[in-house]
Order: structure tokens, then sequence, then C-alpha cells
């Protein structure tokens, strides 16, 4: 169907069954600075005007079709670095969806085909990145933009090997090189000290809030600019959960986080930027402070007030 709209020749139309994707979901980018071989300083901005929240990726006129259900319409939002973008609606209005786009993990899903532009910002000098260039090579993609999912999903491999997994996929590092990236990686996911006397230990003999920041240390180790979290705490216990949105409120700084949430609280807790979907489309968005106390839609009103959803 909308694969042959020659008409709108601009927009990029992605049909996930063409795609030359694979199915390896984890986000895999180098960490290591080629100097000194220490973990990138990731703070620093070189584009001009750095300092007040730059746009990292653009969503333009974005459609989102399983099969002949639109489950997106015509979206438009900008996601800013270094900042927590919060996605949040009731059940089924596409907050997931939209997120598994922005890292092509849609391409795995059969039927799934995107149009529109969603594009994310390149260091100065080279062009913005089009996401939903079907050519585009997904494996370094997703080394950019990590994913972290509702249910912690480590491998059945030991603690440290699940953090040094992209790692050796991806890089060439001694044994001492690695240990630190290591613990960096798991330090920067606030688990270390509970597990650096049994990194050789299972990583499914953790607890589940455990498990969880593990993920974000696999997540993290191999360097990505943007972590993608979907529901990261809903199968979290409260007091793991609040370790985690302090987490990610400390991880902003260097790293620019979109999370799907259920909880109302938690998005206005630990987002800067909110957006409200309903039913495909977005509603509404803003700093979250404006979202939850002055939003403009009657809509956003009530589903932050709890009346519907
Ligand atoms: N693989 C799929 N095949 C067909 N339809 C799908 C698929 N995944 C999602 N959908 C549909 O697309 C719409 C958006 O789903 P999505 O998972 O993005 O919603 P959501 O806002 O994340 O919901 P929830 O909060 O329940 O996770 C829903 O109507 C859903 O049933």
């Amino acid at each position: 169907m909308m694969t042959n709209d020659s008409k709108q020749s601009d927009d990029t139309i992605l049909d996930s069954g063409r795609s030359a994707s694979t199915s390896e979901g984890s986000s895999v980018s180098p960490v290591l600075s080629d100097a000194g071989k220490q973990p990138k300083d990731q703070t620093a901005d070189s584009r001009p005007g750095s300092g007040a929240a730059q746009t990292l990726i653009e969503i333009r006129d974005f459609n989102s079709w399983y099969g002949d259900f639109q489950a997106i319409h015509s979206l438009s939002l900008e996601i800013p670095r270094h900042q927590v973008t919060a996605f949040i609606g009731p059940s089924g209005c596409g907050k997931s969806t939209l997120l598994k786009w922005i890292n092509r993990m849609n391409d795995i899903v059969p039927g799934a085909t995107a149009k529109g532009h969603m594009q994310i910002r390149q260091d100065e000098g080279r062009a913005d990145l089009n996401i939903l260039d079907p050519s585009l090579d997904v494996v370094s993609l997703r080394r950019r933009i990590g994913i972290v999912f509702q249910k912690p999903n480590p491998f059945p491999k030991s603690i440290y090997d699940n953090v040094a997994f992209g790692p050796r996929l991806h890089m060439r590092l001694t044994k001492s090189e690695m240990d630190e990236l290591v613990q960096w990686s798991l330090q920067k996911a606030a688990v270390w000290e509970e597990v650096k006397d049994r990194l050789h230990a299972p990583a499914l003999g953790l607890s589940g809030g455990q498990q969880q920041r593990l993920c974000i240390a696999r997540a993290i180790a191999v360097g990505p600019e943007v972590l993608l979290m979907d529901e990261p705490c809903s199968a979290l216990d409260p007091a793991s959960t609040l370790a985690i949105e302090d987490l990610i409120f400390e991880l902003r700084s260097q790293y620019t986080i979109v999370i799907v949430t259920h909880n109302m609280q938690q998005a206005s807790r630990c987002s800067d930027k909110t957006a409200f979907f309903f039913e495909g489309r977005l509603i509404e968005s803003g700093d979250t402070e404006k979202i939850f106390t002055k939003p403009e839609n009657k809509q956003t009103d009530d589903y932050v007030r709890g009346k519907f959803g």
C-alpha cells in the first residue's frame, strides 16, 4: 500500500520485510576513545550553540503500520539531547511502536512498515542520519541507540560476560581494558558495589532490580548516545524502581534518554520533557512540569489526572 506512493518522494518509506536488518537487538557502539582507551566523555557537544537543549532526534510526519492497521498517524516530535523524554498515554496508543522505530527494532516485526522522517543529528559537518533509510546499517544504528526492555533480560552468562558481550563483538580490547570497561559500565549503572565480588557468578542469580541495572550496564558498555527504555521499572519493586529512576536522572548528563512509562509519578519525577499520545497520535508535548500542571489539551489534563487510561 503506502510503499508505492511516489508522489511523496521526499518521505522515507520503510517496509521492514525488505530491510536487510539482523535480529541483533543489543545496542553496541564503541565506548573507548582512541587515545588512552578511556571511556569517552560524551557530555561534550561539538555543535554550535550547545548549552540550551538541542534536538538530537527529529521526527516529522511519521506514520507506521502493522499490516493494514495504522498504529501511528502523522506524528512530529523533537527529542532533545541530554534530557529525559517520557512517552505517556493509555495502552495501545503507540508509545512502544514509536520507541522501537527509533532504533529500528521494528525491522524484525513481520508486517511493520513506516513512512515519514526520522533523523538523528550527527557531529558537526556531517549530514543528519536518516534512521528510516532502508539501506542503513541497523547494527551500527543500534550501537548509537541502545534499548532496555520492560523485563530484565540478562543473557544466561556471568555478570562480567553480560557486560563484555557487546564490546567483545565490536572492539578489540586487552584483558585489562575489558576489565576497566566492565567496571566503568557497572559503576555507571549503579550496580558495581553490589556485584564487584561476584563478577563471574550467573547474572540470572541477581535480583530483578539488579538485573535491570545490569542490562543498563550492558547497554552503555558499547557507548550509545541514546538509551531507549520501554517501561524499565514495570517488573520491579518500589525500592528498585526508585534506584532505576535515580539512575535515569543521573545518566541524562551523558545520554539522551527516552522512557515509556505508565507511571505518571515516574514521568513527572524523572523526565524533562513529556509527550502524551492517544490512539496513535501525539496530542501534546513539552516541558514535563507544564504537561503535568498546565497542559493545553483537555485530554492531556484528564490523562495526567488519572481520569482515564
Ligand atoms: N506486532 C504487532 N502486530 C500488530 N499490531 C501491533 C503489534 N504491536 C503493536 N500492535 C498494535 O499497535 C498499537 C500500538 O501498540 P503499542 O505497543 O505501540 O502501544 P503502547 O502505547 O506501547 O501500549 P502499552 O502501553 O500497552 O505497551 C496497538 O493497537 C497494538 O495492538
